[in-house]
């Protein structure tokens, strides 16, 4: 993948054991950015101005200034990677009895000076911050302003053109660099705008599904692949050997589209500074059944059939064994 104007370089990424294509860079008048949509493909999207109300002026230093002054929503992890967890999953009816879960991260409630404080000061061993939260009217009236000044009408003509569900949030994204988002899929649209800093981001279909092995859904994990992608298992997880993803890197300004349960890992650029991102989640539109199938609808079959199985099984431990003995020499 070659750097834009060599903003950035690939020795500021991770290593991963990947053989990854490029993800389409388009300008958002070019016509072939709307094929790629339509088809629910991963497209980066330059020149949209999206969020350019906000790539003029938010640094960490600005939201230090203009985010309010009460806490905000901070997940801290001992290493690079912020996996994501369910922490309604935790205690739920259907969670293994007596499976101990260590969360891989905690959730803080924080100043955005003690943030940037931190950041500031941070040192190699210290734990890593990652400031993660839903943008509302109570920001601050500055930072409500750049808001309103986002280019709505390019998302609004996207959501209608591919009939997307509402607009659920805006997360505010503030990085460290180096931080690591590991690979997982969320079940909405994603139009992932990138504010300040370099994200690479990794993405795969949803058909690579068995490659990426994703833990159960009843587990706090939910979505996320088990894969460590520093030391992949192959012995546990051998399809992952041939896993086929593509990937870009999102620098200010450009807008990656992420498809609805498309895969994706995201790192901040090493030795690249914080990263700020804002994303547009939207509902998925309503779904026409239409033969072949699309890869993501037999995902989300497949996640019914798990929340099924389990509503009547009520132990996840029978899941396993009924499904092999349903399946196995059957339809195998
Ligand atoms: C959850 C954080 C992640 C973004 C992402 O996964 C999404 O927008 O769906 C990232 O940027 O590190
Ligand atoms: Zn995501």
């Amino acid at each position: 993948m070659s750097a834009e104007k060599s903003e950035w370089e690939s020795s500021q990424f991770r290593k991963y054991d990947l053989n990854l294509e490029e993800i389409p860079r388009l300008h958002c008048d070019d016509p072939r950015v709307d094929e790629l949509m339509q088809k629910n493909q991963p497209v980066l999207i330059t020149g949209s101005n999206l969020v350019k109300s906000a790539v003029d002026k938010w640094t960490l230093d600005y939201l230090e200034k203009n985010l309010d002054k009460s806490n905000h929503t901070v997940f801290v992890s001992r290493n690079h990677k912020f996996k994501y967890f369910d922490e309604k999953k935790i205690y739920s009816k259907t969670s293994p009895k007596g499976v101990e879960f260590s969360p891989p991260t905690k959730r803080v409630e924080m100043k955005v000076a003690d943030f940037a404080k931190k950041l500031n000061e941070w040192k190699r061993g210290d734990e890593r911050l990652y400031l993660q939260e839903s943008l509302n009217s109570s920001m601050g009236s500055t930072i409500v302003e750049d808001f309103l000044k986002f280019n709505w009408q390019f998302v609004t003509e996207k959501k209608n053109k591919y009939h997307w569900g509402e607009l659920t949030s805006n997360v505010l994204f503030v990085a460290m660099e180096g931080n690591v988002t590991p690979c997982h899929y969320d079940e909405q649209q994603n139009l992932f705008a990138q504010i300040a800093g370099y994200k690479r981001c990794i993405l795969f279909a949803p058909d690579q599904f068995e490659c990426l092995y994703p833990h159960p859904v009843y587990h706090p994990h939910d979505r996320q692949s088990m894969i460590d992608f520093d030391r992949p298992d192959y012995t546990k997880y051998p399809k992952f050997k041939n896993v086929k993803g593509c990937e870009t890197v999102v620098g200010p300004g450009d807008v990656l589209y992420i498809p609805i349960y498309w895969w994706h890992h995201v790192e901040s650029l090493m030795r690249g500074g914080p990263t700020i991102t804002v994303n547009f989640w939207y509902k998925a539109g309503p779904t026409n059944l239409e033969y072949p199938l699309q890869d993501h609808q037999k995902v989300s079959i497949m996640r019914n059939v798990e929340k099924m199985l389990l509503e009547v099984l009520q132990e996840p431990k029978e899941v396993g064994p009924l499904l092999r003995t349903m399946v196995l020499g059957r339809y195998s």
